[in-house]
């Protein structure tokens, strides 16, 4: 039975400006995405029945939902061979959390079943079929640390010195949806001129989910003792950037007991190519 390993990074979201409401409701962003070496973890085995199968840390969702199984549906008019796909899934990441796991996942099944199902698509063609799944799916797909614009889909890799992070999960969970659709949600930053340092850029929903969730506001008045801090995404995870391995962990073995964190260095190229390149060299 053939089976591929590859794991669902985060990311995070550096900075998130938002320049403008398109007609459509969706919002045109500036946001600045790197991934870091921690994700959840999927293994994909061909089988025999014509299914898509989940098992493991599938919480609550219903497999229909789940964009593991949407991702894997996407791909099925494309492949070669009468196989079905059985995914086993490890949760690492907060789901809803502004890390990205949902779109991490789907991001990586596609690049797993397109080699599995021999579908023989470009990341190109991924992105845009990964693109109806999420806004980040994209980023996740073409796996490079970039400057988003458009709605996330416009993609610009650009090359980033390696930091650490410690992310934190404040334990509430922040409806995307809703932040875009609150009326005090700032719409209107300048588009970006050159510099893109994290003081000299923000989030434009950290304001807002502030306000609405007491918690973040408190994670991060915690966090902005130990270094330079921040929302990433509409929420509610929150991370600190620090200069090694040991500042990251000594944040962590602080945390409070009611939060929830992990520690990880961020990466220019996704852990998800990275892997995937091993396991194809491997093949040959
Ligand atoms: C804004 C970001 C930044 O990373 O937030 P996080 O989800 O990571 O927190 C993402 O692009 C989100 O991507 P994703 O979570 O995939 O969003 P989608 O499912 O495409 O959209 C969820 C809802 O968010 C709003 N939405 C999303 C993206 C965007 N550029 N403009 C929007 O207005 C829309 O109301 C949409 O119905
Ligand atoms: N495999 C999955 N992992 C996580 N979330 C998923 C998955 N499939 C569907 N979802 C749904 O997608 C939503 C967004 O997930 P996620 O990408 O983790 O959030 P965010 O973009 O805020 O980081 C979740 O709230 C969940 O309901």
């Amino acid at each position: 039975m053939t089976s591929l390993s590859l794991m669902a990074p985060a990311k995070l979201n550096l900075f998130l400006h938002i320049n403008a409401q398109r007609a459509d409701g969706y919002h045109e962003l500036e946001t600045l995405f790197t991934f870091l070496e921690f994700g959840d973890e999927l293994t994909f085995s061909c089988t025999e029945h014509d299914k898509v199968e989940i098992i493991g840390d599938t919480g609550d969702i219903p497999l229909e939902d789940n964009l593991i199984y949407k991702a894997a549906l996407a791909l099925r008019p494309f492949r070669r061979a009468e196989t079905g796909i059985l995914v086993s899934l490890s949760k690492k990441l907060p789901m809803g959390g502004g890390v990205g796991g949902g779109s991490s996942d789907a991001a990586t099944t596609l690049l797993a079943i397109n080699q599995l199902w021999q579908c023989h698509l470009s990341l190109q063609e991924l992105a845009e079929i990964g693109l109806k799944l999420g806004a980040d799916v994209p980023v996740f797909v073409n796996g490079k640390t970039a400057l988003a614009q458009g709605v996330g889909e416009k993609l610009t890799a650009v090359k980033l010195p390696q930091r650490w992070f410690c992310v934190v999960f404040p334990s509430v969970h922040v409806s995307t949806g809703a932040i875009f659709t609150h009326p005090d949600l700032p719409r209107n930053t300048a588009k970006l001129t050159s510099d893109w340092q994290l003081a000299n850029t923000s989030n434009d929903c950290e304001a807002l989910v502030k306000k609405l969730y007491p918690e973040v506001e408190k994670t991060l008045v915690w966090l902005l003792k130990y270094g330079p801090s921040r929302m990433t995404g509409t929420g509610a995870c929150c991370f600190v950037e620090l200069d090694s391995a040991d500042a990251a962990q000594r944040v962590l073995s602080s945390l409070p007991s009611y939060w929830q964190g992990f520690v990880a260095p961020s990466t220019n190229i996704s852990p998800a190519h990275t892997q995937l390149d091993s396991w194809l060299k491997m093949q040959k």
